[in-house]
């Protein structure tokens, strides 16, 4: 059986600019893939590419094995979910029917959409705010419906699952991103290959087993969290001084901040 989602020297012009070049990334069975990068490094556009929203110009798309192009698309849908940057409804649908369009993939088949939903909501902590219309929410609450939704077209997770999140945890604090990627985590633990776009990159390396770094469309990096989150060259790709330190066996990356506005004394 193969399983993942494979990207082979894919690349994407717009106009007279290459904003993917040549970039071969691997989303494995099992495995958090996080893709990092500066604004307008092309993370979202690789993940376009491989939620099939963005055609790349040239290169290949497989998702376990099979070219995506020759994939009906209620085949790949239920293979693989895809939380979009932008995943907001913008009409009055409540939270409970927004997290039942993640099972419209699977209506021919004898699937228990109301346990699924009812699943994706309480595993995301979504279960009082069900009966609320999205519009009504805040930008974290809807993002964590948006996130419900992929957990519930993603059931039942397997190791032939794919899903692809562009920063997921954006809008929410603090305890409800860490909640959100350790199920993340827990996805990968059942299976799934997740491919995750964040900014975070402290969260990146806190999250992710592999790391692809973006610069100008390539792939200047990628390989394990600590292969890759080296100072020396997230510095470089960022342009502003980063320091990774292992706190606990753990690493940890922030910016190195010299002239603090505040002092706290
Ligand atoms: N349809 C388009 N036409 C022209 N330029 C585009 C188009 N889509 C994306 N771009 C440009 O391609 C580059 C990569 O965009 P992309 O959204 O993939 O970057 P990103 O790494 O996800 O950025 P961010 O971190 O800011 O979300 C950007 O400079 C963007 O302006």
């Amino acid at each position: 059986m193969t399983t993942g989602l494979t990207l082979a020297a894919v690349s994407v012009s717009r106009g007279h600019r290459t904003i993917v070049d040549d970039a071969s990334v691997s989303f494995e069975a099992g495995t958090v893939t996080s893709v990092i990068g500066p604004n307008g490094a092309g993370k979202s556009t690789l993940l376009g590419i491989a939620a099939g929203t963005v055609r790349p110009t040239s290169g290949t798309a497989r998702l376990g094995g099979h070219d995506l192009r020759r994939l009906s698309v209620k085949h790949a849908a239920r293979r693989r979910a895809v939380m979009p940057q932008d995943a907001t409804v913008a009409f009055a649908f409540t939270v409970r029917e927004v997290v039942a369009m993640g099972r419209i993939p699977w209506r021919d088949l004898k699937s228990d959409v109301d346990r699924v939903v009812s699943d994706a909501l309480a595993t995301t902590g979504l279960t009082h705010l069900q009966d609320r219309e999205v519009t009504t929410l805040s930008g974290g609450e809807r993002q964590l419906t948006a996130f419900a939704r992929v957990v519930a077209q993603a059931t039942p997770v397997t190791e032939e699952s794919v899903i692809l999140l562009d920063e997921p945890t954006a809008a929410m604090d603090i305890a409800h991103a860490e909640a959100t990627l350790a199920l993340v985590r827990a996805l990968a633990r059942r299976g799934a290959a997740v491919g995750l776009v964040l900014h975070d990159i402290d969260a990146a390396a806190a999250y992710a087993d592999r790391v692809v770094l973006l610069q100008h469309g390539r792939v200047r990096a990628s390989g394990p969290v600590p292969e890759v989150c080296a100072s020396a060259t997230l510095s470089d790709v960022y342009g502003t001084p980063i320091e990774v330190f292992d706190r606990d066996g753990r690493l940890h990356v922030g910016p190195v901040r010299r002239d603090p506005v505040c002092t706290g004394s």
